[in-house]
C-alpha cells in the first residue's frame, strides 16, 4: 500500500505584504517552515510578529487587493500561493481545517450549531441528510460535547465559550483534514477550559495523524502541546527547533527573553532578565540589519550580522544572526 507523504506543508520563501498608504510592507518576511504528519508545530511570538499573517496566507483568506503573497506554500505538492478560488474552496475546510481565537466570530449566530457543522459536510462530502446528522453527533461526541442530540439544536449564544470552541473544532475536523491551523484557539477561554481544549487538540492529532500549526503568544501552550517550535519576531523566524531544545537550550535573545517572561519560572532570578520594548509596527520595522538589535542596544553592533540569516547550530536547531554568541541580558553582571 502506498504510504501518504509525511510532509504535509512545505513553506518556502513566503512573503506576505500588506498595502498601507499605497506601499506594500512585508508582515511575513521569507518564512521557511515545514509541517509533517503527526506533528504539532507551534508558531510563537508577541502580538504583531506576523503569526496570523502566516495562517491567513496558508488558507488563502486575505484581501487580495491589498495583500501580496509570494513564495511557495506546497500542500502535497500543490502550491497554495496563487491557487484559484474554486480549487481553494475544495481544500479549505476539507483538507485544511481552521480554528480561530474567537468562536463567536466563527459561528453564525442565527443558525443551530448542529446545522453549521452539517453544512461543512454538505459542501465537502456526498453524505445525505441522515448521514450528515449522524456524523455531527459522532463529532460532538468526539469533541466532548455533553448531550450531543440536544446541543445539535442549540444556537451559539446558548453555549459557553468553551463549548462554542468545541463546536468550531468539530467543524474544523468534520472532513478529517490532514492539516489543522489553530490560531490562538484558547486565548479567549479561561485557564481550566484552555487546558481541556489543548488536550482535545492533542487527542485529535493523535487519532487522525494530522499535522497542526498552533499559533500562540503563550509559551505555556507551546510547552504543553508542541513538537516543533518556530519563534517569530518582526515578521521573521528567529529560532526554530524541537520543543525540548527551545525550552532547554534557547539561543536567540528574543527566545530567551520570551522564556524569562513566562510566569512561574522555577528560577525566580530569571524573571529579572526580560527585554523591554515592543514589536515595531509594519511601517516602522527595520528592513536592514538585525531587527532585534534596537531592543538590545547594549550589545555592540559588531556582534550582529549585517544581514542576519538562519544558521543551523545543531541538527534541526536554527537561529537567526550570530549575536546570540555574545548576548547577555542587560542586568547580568558583565563577565559572568
Ligand atoms: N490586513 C492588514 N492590513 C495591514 N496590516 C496588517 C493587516 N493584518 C495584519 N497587519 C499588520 O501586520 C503585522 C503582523 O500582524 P499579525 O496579525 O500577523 O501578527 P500576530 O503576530 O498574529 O499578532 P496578533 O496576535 O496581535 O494578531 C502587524 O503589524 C499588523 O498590524
Amino acid at each position: 500500500m502506498e504510504r501518504p507523504s509525511d510532509l504535509l506543508l512545505d513553506i518556502q520563501h513566503l512573503h506576505t505584504a500588506y498595502r498601507l498608504q499605497g506601499k506594500f510592507y512585508d508582515a511575513a518576511d521569507d518564512i521557511n517552515i515545514t509541517l509533517k504528519r503527526d506533528e504539532i508545530l507551534s508558531v510563537v511570538g508577541e502580538s504583531g510578529c506576523g503569526k496570523s499573517t502566516i495562517a491567513s496566507s496558508i488558507i488563502g483568506l486575505y484581501d487580495h487587493k491589498n495583500t501580496k503573497v509570494t513564495g511557495d506554500i506546497l500542500y502535497n505538492e500543490l502550491n497554495l500561493v496563487g491557487l484559484n478560488e474554486s480549487l481553494f474552496d475544495k481544500i479549505r475546510g476539507n483538507k485544511i481545517g481552521m480554528i480561530f481565537q474567537d468562536p463567536l466570530a466563527s459561528l453564525n449566530p442565527l443558525m443551530r450549531v448542529g446545522d453549521q457543522v452539517a453544512e461543512t459536510l454538505y459542501y465537502h462530502t456526498d453524505m445525505n441528510e441522515k448521514q450528515r446528522h449522524a456524523r455531527v453527533i459522532e463529532l460532538f461526541n468526539q469533541v466532548g460535547m455533553p448531550k450531543p442530540e440536544e446541543t445539535y439544536a442549540m444556537y451559539p449564544f446558548e453555549l459557553s465559550g468553551g463549548l462554542r470552541q468545541r463546536i468550531v473544532i468539530a467543524m474544523a475536523i468534520a472532513c478529517k483534514p490532514e492539516v489543522i491551523i489553530a490560531d490562538e484557539p484558547t486565548t479567549a477561554l479561561d485557564v481550566t477550559i484552555q487546558a481541556q481544549i489543548l488536550d482535545l487538540l492533542e487527542d485529535i492529532q493523535r487519532q487522525s495523524h494530522s499535522g497542526i500549526i498552533l499559533i500562540t503568544h503563550d509559551l505555556g501552550v507551546v510547552a504543553e502541546t508542541a513538537d516543533q517550535v518556530a519563534v517569530m519576531y518582526a515578521g521573521q523566524i528567529v529560532e526554530k527547533a524541537d520543543v525540548k531544545t527551545i525550552f532547554e537550550h534557547p539561543l536567540h535573545p528574543y527566545t530567551r527573553s520570551l522564556l524569562n517572561s513566562m510566569p512561574q519560572t522555577e528560577d525566580e532570578e530569571d524573571d529579572l532578565h526580560v527585554i523591554q520594548g515592543t514589536v515595531p509596527s509594519l511601517q516602522n520595522m527595520p528592513r536592514e540589519g538585525d531587527r532585534f538589535a534596537a531592543r538590545i542596544p547594549w550589545i555592540p553592533a559588531s556582534a550582529h550580522e549585517a544581514e542576519p540569516t538562519m544558521h543551523e547550530v545543531d541538527p534541526g536547531h536554527w537561529v537567526r544572526c550570530t549575536c546570540w554568541k555574545t548576548f547577555h541580558f542587560q542586568d547580568e553582571a558583565s563577565g559572568e
